[in-house]
């Protein structure tokens, strides 16, 4: 069964719905083909919702359960699992904490806790609607990189109930990951709990995003003979998403001058009144104002908004040989088939699976916690994220193992327009992406145990 039906309304199917022209790789002339047309887009969602909701309910409800991983079958099992044996262990961590990491499952168990205010790009729909996505990252935590997971949805209104909550059951776990958590509370909830916290925190939807928005985008600049020093960006969205993006983006090159972040009210610009401090961090001295204006001339558009947010008309007036990264979930701003209408020397990516290129990051939390669980770090820092950037970025210069084009239905990929990132399934990842992470903790200190040699 494809794991990938977890991710809320599954951007991830069954069978994959083929609405993509087919890969440019194999075919040269993708425009002369039948374009899919909306209505066939939505004929192909209702059926899948219908399939998503039967793989939700049957056989059992939900996706994810709790396995036993010790002998239970005796009386002596027992006294060892249970009381009069559990006390050892109980006694051991008393005295050192540490020997958690031991006698209990807490190394190898990640909570992902959200608040329900963001989740995918459905909005504040809050904790318990939001649940079939968390358990969706829980299932990609274990499938991808066998982290014990449990979803938490926390019901808080304000950012500090959501701190203390957090505080109060941190505990049990060896690291933290924030999910679908809106801007600005996100920003406050993380940096409070990295601050007071001695495990990793990680906001998915912040750091997750922005390394794989990074290592797309430094291959498809790549390949469209351009850069990122000199690319000019617009980022629809500047909630967790996008403002990760643009600081991360920063850090690897990207001139601040060649940025427009856009939200609701168009264009941030510093004679904007109505900026909180994250957003007032990325404003642009410009008297450009909407994202039509923003779009004209630009290299690379990458959105983390909401659905169908870009017209032809904008797509049409970038640069030449544009990138566009269309990521609000489940529906783009831009869909590839509109898209590709317009032209055909974009490279295009979706956070979806059902098309080339997906920029989601299902390719970074499950490997990059799995790094930082092996090393036992203390945190998720900047060199840990750059470390998984360069990992992802590479491994997509590399020929494509047969188990890869088998899941999707491939007679061959290779770095290029359609091919600028790995597959979620390469089985590459489940090593370069932890080994990458894991040292990069190592050489930055906040590693507590060296990577073993295995
Ligand atoms: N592919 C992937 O891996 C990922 C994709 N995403 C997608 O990115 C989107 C945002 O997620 P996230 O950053 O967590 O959410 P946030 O709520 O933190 O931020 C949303 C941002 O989008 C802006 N926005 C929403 N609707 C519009 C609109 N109609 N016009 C202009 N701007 C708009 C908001 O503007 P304002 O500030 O004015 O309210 C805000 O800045 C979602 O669709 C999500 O699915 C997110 C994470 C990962
Ligand atoms: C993929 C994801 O985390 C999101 O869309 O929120
Ligand atoms: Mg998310």
């Amino acid at each position: 069964m494809d794991v990938f039906a977890c991710l809320g309304r599954l951007d991830l199917c069954f069978e994959p719905v083929e609405l993509w022209l087919g890969q440019r790789t194999a075919d040269p002339h993708p425009l002369e083909c039948t374009v899919t047309d909306p209505e066939s887009f939505a004929h192909a969602d209702a059926d899948l919702n219908r399939q998503a909701l039967e793989y939700h309910a049957h056989p059992k409800p939900g996706k994810i359960g709790v396995a036993v991983t010790k002998p239970a079958a005796t009386q002596h099992d027992l006294s060892l699992a249970y009381t009069p044996g559990v006390a050892e262990p109980v006694r051991r961590i008393h005295a050192d904490p540490l020997q958690a990491y031991e006698y209990t499952n807490k190394g190898n168990l990640v909570a992902v806790i959200t608040d329900g205010s963001a989740v995918l790009g459905l909005g504040n729909v809050g904790g318990l609607a939001g649940k079939p996505v968390m358990e969706g990252k829980a299932v990609l935590f274990k499938q991808f990189a066998d982290i014990d997971c449990f979803d938490i949805e926390v019901q808080a209104e304000h950012p500090q109930a959501f701190i203390e909550t957090v505080m109060r059951i941190a505990p049990s776990f060896g690291g933290i990951n924030l999910e679908d958590i809106a801007a600005p509370h996100c920003f406050e909830i993380e940096q409070s709990l990295i601050e007071q916290l001695d495990i990793p925190v990680f906001h998915d939807d912040q750091h997750g995003t922005a390394i794989i928005i990074a290592a797309g985008l430094l291959n498809a600049l790549e390949i469209q003979g351009k850069s990122l020093e000199e690319a000019r960006i617009v980022v629809l969205g500047a909630g967790a998403a996008g403002i990760a993006g643009v600081r991360l983006l920063m850090t690897l090159g990207a001139h601040r001058n060649n940025i427009f972040c856009v939200d609701r009210q168009g264009i941030i610009h510093t004679g904007r009144k109505d900026l909180n401090p994250y957003k007032f961090g990325v404003a642009a001295d410009t008297d450009k104002r909407t994202l039509s204006d923003a779009m004209e001339g630009a290299d690379v558009f990458i959105g983390v908004s909401g659905p169908d947010l870009v017209s032809p008309e904008m797509l049409a007036s970038m640069a030449p040989r544009p990138v566009v990264f269309a990521l609000s979930n489940p529906v783009p701003e831009i869909r590839p088939s509109v898209a590709m209408k317009v032209r055909d020397d974009l490279i295009m990516a979706t956070g979806r699976s059902d098309y080339p290129n997906q920029i989601n990051n299902v390719l970074g939390f499950p490997f990059i916690f799995r790094g930082a669980l092996d090393v036992r770090a203390s945190r998720i820092n900047e060199d840990m994220q750059i470390a998984a950037v360069e990992a992802l970025r590479s491994l997509a210069h590399e020929p494509v193992p047969a188990e890869v084009l088998e899941a999707y239905k491939l007679e061959a990929l290779q770095f290029g327009p359609d091919y600028i990132i790995p597959k979620p399934f390469d089985p590459r990842l489940r090593d370069r992406v932890p080994r990458a992470v894991a040292l990069a903790a190592i050489q930055s200190g906040v590693a507590r145990i060296p990577q073993s040699s295995s």
